[in-house]
């Protein structure tokens, strides 16, 4: 877009994925605190990823469902976007609900698998998608967390009741692992990778 770069908008950006991975973080330390975990700081390092994502209206003849279902393989993923809704997410009865924040000053967390894992399938991961309806394109930024180094159940997280789902497993490996044919499959990728 810029060849000769264009240092305004890097620093900008730059500005606000570190304000937002602050929020992560913040976020992260919560997760920790409410479930009593003394020990997280496996899971303190982390690196970022933003993404500037663009929901376009779609042509004649095409579906308006911009992003299918998913689940993110973040550790957390954070959205934020323009006024144009059209993110729904889908609750553990299976219904979608959009997503309408009321001002654009509304930060969205959704938990992502690896979240998921970390906790031994305590905190479920928001499945969610984007449909474009109306005739405005959609602009979102969202930021992923990845974990750095091995992820482990913290042991408050095991008992009789919530036996060890997951084995130790390293976040990086498990991106890398979804270009592999076994886990190519998004919907399994995460069990076939660390699942016990
Ligand atoms: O465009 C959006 O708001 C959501 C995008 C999304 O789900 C993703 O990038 O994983
Ligand atoms: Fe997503």
């Amino acid at each position: 877009m810029w060849p000769a770069g264009n240092e305004n908008f890097c620093q900008s950006v730059h500005c606000y994925s570190k304000l937002v991975a602050e929020l992560d973080r913040i976020v992260m330390r919560m997760v920790l605190e409410s479930y009593g975990i003394e020990n997280g700081s496996h899971i303190e390092s982390a690196s970022f990823l933003i993404r500037f994502l663009k929901s376009r209206v779609p042509k004649m003849n095409e579906t308006n469902m911009a992003f299918p279902s998913h689940s993110d393989k973040s550790f957390i993923s954070i959205l934020h976007q323009n006024q144009v809704n059209g993110l729904e997410i889908q609750t553990k009865d299976g219904k979608w609900i959009s997503h309408e924040p009321p001002s654009l000053q509304v930060f969205l967390v959704m938990a992502g698998e690896v979240l998921t894992a970390w906790s031994n399938g305590r905190i479920h991961p928001a499945r969610h998608r984007v449909v474009v309806r109306g005739n405005e394109a959609r602009y979102a930024l969202g930021l992923f967390s990845t974990i750095n180094g091995m992820i482990k159940v913290p042991e408050e997280l095991v008992d009789d009741h919530h036996p060890l789902q997951f084995k130790p497993f390293d976040h990086t490996g498990l991106l890398h692992f979804l270009g592999t044919a076994e886990g190519r499959n998004p919907e399994t990728a995460l069990k076939a990778y660390c699942g016990l």
